[in-house]
């Protein structure tokens, strides 16, 4: 795929006693990149269907690798790319820059779901349409 770009200013919340970005920003800020692809290709996370459930990507694993500290007010790049189409699951690779020196980067995986109030998580095979635009964007 080719990289999507997602950009997001450290603001003070983002920050710990320490005073740089605490680690859960990251993660937060990945999802965010993620949502942000989704919808730059005509997807919504969280598709209702026509008996009332959802397709939605719960995430089966995330990691994280920090490289150099964020500090408040620093504006960060994230590039995300789709690295692995399975066939019920999508891989994100992701990269934080600030002024082009990375500060870290991981890798999410969200299995493609039904996700109903009552009926819980069910994983399906990625849908066609999705396939379709996703595969087109690599
Ligand atoms: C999600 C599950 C229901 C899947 O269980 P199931 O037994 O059906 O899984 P499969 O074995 O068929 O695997 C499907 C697919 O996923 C890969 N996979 C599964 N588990 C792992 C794992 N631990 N590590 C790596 N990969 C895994 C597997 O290889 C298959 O991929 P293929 O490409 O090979 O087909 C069940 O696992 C479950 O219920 N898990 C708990 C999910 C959860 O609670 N996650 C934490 C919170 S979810 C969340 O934060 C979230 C974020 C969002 O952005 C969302 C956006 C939109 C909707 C929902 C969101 C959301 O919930």
């Amino acid at each position: 795929m080719a990289t999507f770009v997602a950009q997001r200013r450290v603001e003070f919340a983002n920050t710990d006693m320490a005073g740089i970005v605490h680690y859960v920003s990251f993660y937060r800020w990945f999802e965010e990149a993620e949502h942000e692809y989704f919808r730059s290709l005509g997807l919504n996370i969280m598709e209702k269907q026509e008996d009332g459930s959802y397709i939605g990507w719960p995430r089966v694993s995330a990691s994280c690798h920090f490289e150099a500290p964020a500090y408040h007010e620093d504006i960060l790049d994230i590039h995300l790319r789709v690295e692995r189409i399975g066939l019920k699951s999508l891989t994100f690779f992701a990269e934080f820059f600030c002024r082009e020196k990375r500060l870290a980067y991981g890798r999410m995986k969200t299995a493609c779901c039904v996700c109903g109030l009552e009926s819980g998580l069910e994983s399906i095979p990625i849908p066609q349409r999705y396939l379709d635009v996703i595969e087109e964007s690599k």
